[in-house]
């Protein structure tokens, strides 16, 4: 069984790390994971039962697959400190604006890399993530590290520059459909229902309608359509939600997080 290693396991490393322990795919001491703080150690710890540290170097030593989960701001500083230690293990990276060519400017062009955007739904099983590798990874590396990231929901290899489109799609989205949730089940307290009944009403209708676009594979149009009764109750929302430019303002925010995910790759 490999070895995998966490740099950094906050909300999207420990998705990830909660992921494969749910997913029993990796055992748990076979997994290390890293953070800065006292607190965040013993929060793996505890949510985990994995080995900890504080220090980087003996994530890399430990394992023969790293992800890297601190912040874009640290990476090159992260990779400055492991770099003589990397040899021909893969180096999994999870950041926004950390291209491939800058990660092997600061590691070298020989070592193995697969660029990844991956989503916090990863905890749960429904997580959806991109992987991008470099030319040093074989055929069969980039199968054993997907079949990783399927367990974990879904994943697909695609060219690195399509990167800030998965950032919009998926990598950023989760916070958008948390943000809708929250709206529904708002609508749905002020008409009375108690706030928790809301939360699972209103979760379990996105969850529903997400399904029914990847299990029919209608358009989203058509199923739409098949929710608006002549006359009814949703055709009036639906009105209200164009004269309010819902999905103009959808299509607004996804523009500006890909210009900022562009941005942060310069
Ligand atoms: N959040 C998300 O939904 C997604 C995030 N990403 C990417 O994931 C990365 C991490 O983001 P996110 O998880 O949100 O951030 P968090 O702040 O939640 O996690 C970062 C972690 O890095 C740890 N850390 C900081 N410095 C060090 C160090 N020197 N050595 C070891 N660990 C360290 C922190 O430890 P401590 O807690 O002790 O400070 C923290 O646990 C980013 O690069 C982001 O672009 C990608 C897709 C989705
Ligand atoms: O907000 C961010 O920058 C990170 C990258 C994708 C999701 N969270």
């Amino acid at each position: 069984m490999k070895k995998i290693g966490f740099i950094g396991a906050g909300n999207m490393g420990g998705a990830i790390l909660g992921g494969i322990l749910n997913s029993r795919i990796i055992d748990n001491d076979h997994i290390i994971a890293s953070a800065k703080s006292d607190r965040t150690i013993e929060k793996i710890k505890r949510d985990y039962n994995v080995n900890v540290t504080k220090d980087s170097k003996e994530v890399v030593e430990f394992s023969d697959i790293i992800v890297i989960g601190v912040k874009p701001e640290i990476y090159d500083e992260i990779l400055e400190e492991i770099k003589d230690l990397i040899y021909d293990k893969i180096i999994i990276t999870i950041a926004a604006g950390k291209t491939i060519e800058a990660m092997e400017k600061i590691i070298g062009d020989d070592k193995k890399i697969v660029r990844t955007m991956p989503n916090t739904p990863s905890l749960v099983g429904e997580g959806m993530t991109s992987l991008s590798p470099n030319k040093n990874i074989s055929e069969e590396e980039l199968s054993f590290i997907k079949s990783i990231f399927d367990s974990l929901g879904k994943s697909e290899v695609l060219k690195e520059d399509l990167i800030h489109a998965v950032i919009g799609a998926s990598g950023s989205s989760t916070a958008y459909a948390f943000m809708f949730i929250e709206a529904i089940a708002d609508g749905a307290v002020r008409a009375g229902m108690p706030r928790d009944k809301a939360y699972t009403f209103a979760a379990q209708g996105v969850l529903g309608a997400a399904k029914m676009v990847l299990d029919t594979e209608k358009h989203p149009g058509e199923l739409k359509d098949m929710v608006c009764s002549p006359g009814g109750t949703t055709i009036e929302a639906v009105k209200v939600l164009e004269e309010e430019k819902f999905r103009g303002a959808v299509l607004k925010a996804i523009d500006s997080c890909i210009k900022k995910s562009i941005e942060m790759s310069k």
